[in-house]
């Protein structure tokens, strides 16, 4: 009989990105099956591979009435259960980007947690209800299939009290208002990847930058979170795709005053029309961004540069030191302009780059004798949730005894 299959499900703001693998005798190897639909709602278009081979290359899924995240699941399940059948499924895993106080490891969804899961929609709008329309979509389609979400929170959950407490009256703070901090799915591959890559020495001190279109870093001790750079929402922290980072309160208080804004407006204005986007004026891509000459993306450019070179020295700060940074995501494993550029203005802690070796984008990013080491390390998020899949639904299909 042909092995289970175990799907993976990662909804972001405006996109659903999917993997399957099938789980052998050895376990779980890469994903067989990838894909993702892009540009929800505006102008969703599939793309799917077998086997590292395009079977849909970008289809255009407006006209078969895709609009929301929870359709683009349901053609993208469709799609899969045609390559594999879907009697193959064992077990559905998502990215659930919102764990709150309470999730600090990956959870078997029933009807209880997906309560709670739901309860956590304020603390992060354009998230969550993504993530749980996708489990909501699985459920129609696999109905009783074991779902599990895994928590772009729960690698946080070392960072000290001194660290995540926000300074407003006890009432707040026992509301949930704290730092949470995001990414952890990606952070926790990348710790699990530190001791296969690193010698002992570099790995004790370490900051990964981890850039796509959200973008954050993380500081770890010996592998595991004391400090990062988004806080109680994914607005924190550096410039991104399109979210300006880091803002003064004052500017909000402006904007409702002065302009009338409401809270949907400053949210439009905070998610989505900032960072690259609202800086150059050009686009969220940074691909776009530094191919352009105008003066704006030029700025756009270099302040997202500028705020990751002051981000790591208040990281170095925390850490007490730097042994090695570590870039991933899209930007952080493709951009090896941005990499020299970060790399530069870091010259100063003793990190002595190697520009050759991040041209062909090698592992090993810095020369031989710096001080500070740097690595590329391409993330697998998707790796990650499935592995968390894999062990709570074999736990829950063969009971312990
Ligand atoms: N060669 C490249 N040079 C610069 N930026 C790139 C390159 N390839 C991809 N990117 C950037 O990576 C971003 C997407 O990163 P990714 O980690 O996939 O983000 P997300 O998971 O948030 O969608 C794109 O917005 C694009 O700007
Ligand atoms: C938490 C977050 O910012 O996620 P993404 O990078 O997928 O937008
Ligand atoms: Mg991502």
């Amino acid at each position: 009989m042909a092995d289970p299959v175990i799907l993976v499900l990662n909804a972001g703001s405006s996109s659903v990105k999917f993997a399957a693998y099938e789980a052998g005798p050895e376990g779980l190897g890469s994903a067989r099956w990838r894909g993702q639909v892009e540009n929800i709602p505006d102008d969703p278009s599939l793309t799917l591979s077998e086997d590292d081979r395009r079977v849909v290359d970008g289809e255009k899924l407006r006209a078969s009435g895709v609009t929301g995240h929870a359709d683009a699941v349901r053609v993208s399940l469709k799609r899969l259960f045609a390559l594999f059948g879907r009697e193959r499924l064992i077990a559905a895993g998502h990215r659930v980007v919102h764990g709150g106080a309470e999730f600090g490891a990956p959870a078997l969804v029933d009807d209880a947690t997906f309560a709670r899961l739901e309860a956590l929609i304020p603390l992060a709008p354009l998230h969550q209800p993504h993530n749980l329309a996708g489990m909501r979509a699985v459920a129609e389609v696999a109905p009783g299939l074991p779902q599990v979400a895994s928590f772009d929170t729960s690698f946080h959950r070392t960072i000290p009290a001194v660290a995540y407490t926000i300074a407003l009256p006890r009432e707040l703070r026992e509301k949930g208002l704290r730092r949470y901090g995001f990414h952890g799915i990606s952070y926790s591959y990348i710790a699990s990847q530190l001791p296969k890559r690193l010698s002992e020495a570099e790995r004790r001190r370490v900051v990964v930058a981890h850039l796509g279109n959200g973008a954050s870093l993380c500081a770890m001790r010996d592998g595991r979170s004391v400090e990062t750079t988004m806080g109680f929402s994914a607005l924190d922290g550096l410039l991104m795709g399109t979210r300006c980072g880091l803002l003064d309160p004052g500017v909000l208080l402006y904007l409702m005053r002065e302009r009338g804004d409401d809270v949907e407006s400053l949210e439009d204005l905070l998610y989505r029309r900032g960072g690259l986007l609202g800086l150059s004026g050009v686009s969220a891509d940074m691909r776009k961004v530094l191919a352009s000459e105008e003066p704006d993306a030029r700025l756009a450019a270099e302040q997202f540069v500028y705020r990751i070179v002051r981000e790591v020295g208040a990281m170095a700060s925390v850490l007490g030191g730097l042994d090695a940074l570590v870039f991933t995501a899209g930007i952080g494993e493709h951009s090896a302009e941005i990499r020299e550029r970060v790399c530069a203005g870091l010259a100063w802690l003793g990190l002595s780059f190697d520009r050759e070796a991040s041209a062909r984008s090698a592992e090993r990013i810095s020369a031989p004798g710096s001080r500070v080491a740097a690595f590329v390390i391409p993330t697998d998020e998707e790796g990650v949730i499935a592995r968390d899949a894999a062990a709570l639904a074999t736990q829950q299909l063969e009971p312990v005894g």
